[in-house]
């Protein structure tokens, strides 16, 4: 079964108000991104890969690349005005049909196991999620005041999400709104369910300066 993976790098990275964008920062020497793709190459050496940057950073990864003699092998597609539309410009690249996981460039401690427990689960449920327990007390926010829910009714959802090809692109071909968050809500709204798998707790999205740091002690 052909299978493929659209990495997506191309946000702007605010929240790490650094200058260098977010998924070039290094980690043990290394820019994130390259850990992210080699995760997924350790998984299945026939994965197709595909890589979504914004235009405009796309010679400095190639530049990147050389310069770490980095190989995994991957396909370029143009980053988009939110998630949502750059992981649509990752898909016109997706033109068998089979698996396609999309993941954050910026998650490049997930584990070979959770994606391969993923893409296998996709076989047969169409549309599967990693998600960990939320181990902190929840509060929900009403008006002026707040009050405890129960943490067990919730879960925090990571990447990669998988789908069948076919299914997520008539997902995609929805209009863009803004709670479509991730991949799951884009399925969900065409009233498909989504299967949660175990994800794993290192599996973090590199958001803020502190995210670098464990990040750093993670490797
Ligand atoms: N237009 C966008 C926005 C986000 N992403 C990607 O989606 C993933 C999760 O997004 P997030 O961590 O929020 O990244 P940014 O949008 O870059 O960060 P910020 O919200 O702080 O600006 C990241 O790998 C990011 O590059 C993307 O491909 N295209
Ligand atoms: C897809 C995601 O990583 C799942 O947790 C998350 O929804 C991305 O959100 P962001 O605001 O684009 O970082």
């Amino acid at each position: 079964m052909k299978k493929y993976v659209i990495i997506v790098a191309g946000g702007k990275g605010l929240r790490m108000g650094s200058e260098l964008p977010k998924q070039f920062l290094p980690i043990g020497g290394r820019p994130v991104l390259m850990h992210t793709l080699e995760a997924f190459r350790k998984y299945e050496a026939t994965l197709q890969i595909i890589l979504v940057l914004p235009k405009e950073q796309q010679d400095f990864w190639k530049q990147l690349c050389e310069e770490y003699h980095f190989d995994v092998g991957h396909l370029i597609a143009d980053g988009g005005e939110t998630r949502f539309h750059s992981v649509k410009n990752g898909l016109a690249l997706v033109r068998e049909s089979g698996l396609v996981g999309v993941h954050d460039g910026v998650r490049p401690f997930v584990s070979v196991d959770v994606i391969r427990n993923c893409y296998d689960l996709a076989e047969t449920r169409k549309a599967v999620i990693p998600v960990i327990d939320v181990v902190e007390t929840v509060r929900h926010l009403t008006g002026n005041s707040s009050e405890t829910v129960s943490r067990n009714d919730y879960k925090l959802v990571q990447t990669p999400q998988v789908f069948d090809t076919e299914l997520l692109k008539w997902a995609y071909t929805q209009e863009f709104t803004p709670f479509f968050t991730d991949d799951a809500s884009v399925v969900e709204a065409m009233g498909v369910p989504v299967y949660l798998a175990e994800g794993n707790r290192e599996n973090i999205k590199i958001t803020t300066p502190f995210d670098l740091k464990i990040g750093s002690a993670l490797l």
